[in-house]
């Protein structure tokens, strides 16, 4: 099994976050709060989605990453490559992603005389109080919620980037970093415009075991969000999400493919 592809995706992973991780947490409250965190837990999670994701389509079309360059693998084993790699991750992110989300909704991150402190003093604290008072499927709060979320726009974010790369590049060469950069930022725009419903649905569940539970599951949670915000509720944060996702993925997909590069 190749596994330059893991290492690239690691790598381009941690990158991206970087770079999106002020409006991502703009989008859930705070600014720079809670990255320190993500950084090793997204950037192994991206080296899953891009490792699952290059070894499924190896599996389904028999093509290795370099061959698909010159010969375009069908669309269909590239959406069905990429919703499995969105399914495997969505799993190793959940624990990430709740505690990323818990972070970023605290307001007060430190201690501060007259205000009462936050709950949580940190990613580790955070992980161990959600154990403690909601046991381990506390750690997997919104997980459902998450592979309804992933699967399907992951499945469209590849097929974004190898359908424009492959239009954008003329016959039996190589894409350039031009096309990289697009067909990527494209690739992020498609995916979060389309996972962005669930995206909302995800956070309220992720937040609900908070104090009081509100929700009775995931249904429940959306019908009670547009019976009481209108359907308006579910493009909360679109415009974020889309101008975060531009940059993230074209950095993330240049940085991936120029590695993969240089390893293979
Ligand atoms: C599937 N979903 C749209 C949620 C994410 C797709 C892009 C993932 C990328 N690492 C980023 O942070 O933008």
């Amino acid at each position: 099994m190749p596994v330059e592809e893991f290492v690239a995706g690691w790598i381009s992973g941690a990158v991206g976050l970087i770079l999106g991780h002020p409006l991502d947490t703009v989008k859930v409250l705070g600014f720079f709060k809670g990255m320190s965190f993500p950084i090793g837990s997204v950037a192994v999670v991206n080296s899953v989605l891009f490792g699952t994701y290059s070894n499924s389509l190896l599996l389904l079309s028999s093509t290795s990453h370099q061959a698909r360059k010159t010969q375009p693998p069908n669309y269909g084993h590239i959406f069905v490559a990429g919703s499995i790699a969105g399914f495997v991750q969505a799993y190793c992110l959940a624990p990430f992603d709740l505690i990323k989300v818990r972070l970023q909704n605290q307001t007060e991150p430190r201690a501060r005389p007259g205000v009462a402190p936050s709950q949580y003093r940190g990613p580790l604290h955070c992980a161990r109080t959600i154990l403690r008072e909601e046991g381990p499927q506390g750690l997997f709060r919104g997980a459902w919620a998450l592979v309804l979320r992933d699967t399907p726009t992951l499945g469209l974010y590849f097929l974004t980037y190898e359908g424009l790369s492959w239009w954008l590049t003329s016959d039996s060469k190589e894409p350039g970093s031009a096309t990289m950069l697009v067909a990527g930022g494209f690739a992020g725009i498609i995916s979060w415009t389309t996972a962005t419903p669930l995206d909302v649905v995800k956070a309220r569940m992720q937040m609900d075991g908070l104090k009081q539970r509100e929700y009775r599951g995931l249904l429940d949670c959306m019908v009670s969000s547009a019976r009481q915000e209108g359907p308006g509720v579910f493009f909360k944060g679109l415009t974020l999400n889309s101008a975060r996702a531009f940059p993230v993925n074209a950095v993330t997909f240049f940085s991936y493919e120029h590695l993969l590069r240089l390893l293979s």
